[in-house]
């Protein structure tokens, strides 16, 4: 299972090709725009997502609603393309006009100044219009796809917010189902109303002060089999292709599994989780300390994944930085961006994990037919049950 996405932020559209999703797996596009739309409702966005309504066309390799095992091509539309024909079309222009908004000043902490010594753009659009986080509109479009294979195989799966600027959510002993419910019903994504008070008082407090705040993200993920990974090679290993997704997202910056980084404060028996079986459930532990994963496989037990989201770079309160053609210092400013964007990022991270989990299952069971896939399932969880 792979997955390729293309399209710039005021382009025309996004495009996104999944390939190795197995034949006969139902599937309908409401399920996608569900995704999509939760994507862009979170607190703290700027003025683009008011222009946007993004729902996917499907464009190759669902038929009838169901997968036909070639590759799935989703198109989501921009609605902003009618505002940026003249500075965004695809027809080469003469040099006079090409001076109209070119970008030469540099945002710190955005793609804008590497991303131009890299490709020797001295417009910067050409770099921007790419590493916006637009594209993850895309990439929620195949974790969409990844969640609607996982969801069959009775796999479940949710992003929340766990932290903003500081302000934590308290701990709660919630099923995959309740987490899902308590966080669509907050702007913030947050699972503790008080604190998703607080989160949003944050938020107002940044856009007021022309600043931008950053978080962190929770994913939870419930009925994984255990063994699904490897620990043979670098590449195979299932918590490492997890983090490597999470670091991806735009703006994010660190990933922890279950108590991550405070293992380093802790010793061996605070941090290893005791095996157990029973009749009913086969092996398990007796505490998910370390966010199911051990050796680079699933324990079976939920896999806990945290990823650290940095404020958001373009601010409204001016950061020095230098003009590529004049070389003069200047302060940045810019016309509009999101002030927090941790609780869309909740979402996109929910699909970016989706995606390597339910490749890390093909991987392991690699099946052209879907029901094939499922029956190949139900036997090894029965099997690894009475191991
Ligand atoms: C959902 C989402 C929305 C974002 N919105 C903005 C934004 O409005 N303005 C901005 O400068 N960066 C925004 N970012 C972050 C930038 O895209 C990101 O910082 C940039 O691509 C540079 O990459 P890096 O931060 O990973 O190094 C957003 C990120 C996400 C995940
Ligand atoms: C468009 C999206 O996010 C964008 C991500 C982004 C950035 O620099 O990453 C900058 C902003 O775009 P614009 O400059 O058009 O206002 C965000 O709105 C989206 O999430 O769909």
């Amino acid at each position: 299972m792979r997955y390729l996405t293309a399209g710039e932020s005021h382009g025309k559209q996004l495009t996104t090709i999944v390939e190795g999703i197995p034949a006969r797996m139902p599937i309908t596009k409401e399920e996608i725009n569900e995704s999509l739309i939760r994507r862009q409702k979170g607190y703290g966005r700027g003025k683009r997502m008011q222009i946007e309504k993004d729902l996917v066309d499907i464009v190759g390799g669902v038929r009838h609603g169901y997968t036909l095992g070639s590759p799935i091509s989703m198109v989501i539309r921009n609605d902003d393309f009618k505002h940026w024909i003249d500075i965004m079309g695809e027809d080469p222009i003469d040099e006079d006009q090409k001076i109209r908004r070119v970008v030469t000043r540099p945002r710190p902490g955005h793609a804008d100044l590497n991303g131009s010594l890299k490709y020797g753009h001295r417009d910067m659009r050409n770099i921007l219009e790419r590493s916006s986080a637009r594209e993850t509109a895309a990439r929620v479009a195949a974790g969409a796809v990844a969640k609607t294979i996982l969801k069959q195989l009775d796999i479940q799966i949710v992003g929340y917010v766990k932290q903003i600027a500081g302000i934590e959510a308290e701990e709660k002993d919630l099923t995959v189902e309740e987490k899902m419910e308590i966080s669509e019903a907050s702007p913030v994504r947050s699972l503790d109303e008080e604190a998703g008070k607080k989160m949003m008082e944050a938020i107002d407090q940044a856009k007021k002060e022309g600043d931008s705040i950053g978080g962190v993200c929770e994913v939870c993920i419930e009925g994984m089999p255990a063994g699904i990974g490897s620990y043979v090679h670098y590449d195979r290993k299932l918590d490492g292709r997890v983090a490597g997704a999470v670091n991806s997202i735009n703006a994010f910056k660190g990933v922890e599994f279950g108590v991550g980084f405070d293992a380093a404060r802790k010793n061996g028996s605070e941090v290893h989780d005791e095996i157990a079986w029973s009749e009913e459930k086969g092996y398990y532990r007796k505490t998910n300390r370390l966010g199911g994963f051990e050796g680079g496989m699933t324990t079976g037990m939920p896999i806990i994944v945290k990823g650290v989201m940095k404020p958001i770079p373009t601010l409204y309160k001016p950061l020095q930085s230098v003009d590529i053609e004049s070389k003069e210092a200047f302060n940045a400013s810019i016309e509009r961006s999101d002030s927090c964007a941790v609780p869309a990022a909740a979402v996109v991270m929910e699909h970016v994990v989706a995606f390597e989990i339910a490749k890390g299952l093909l991987e392991q069971f690699p099946h052209d037919q879907f029901p094939k896939l499922k029956e190949a399932i139900d036997q090894y969880r029965e099997e690894i049950r009475c191991f």
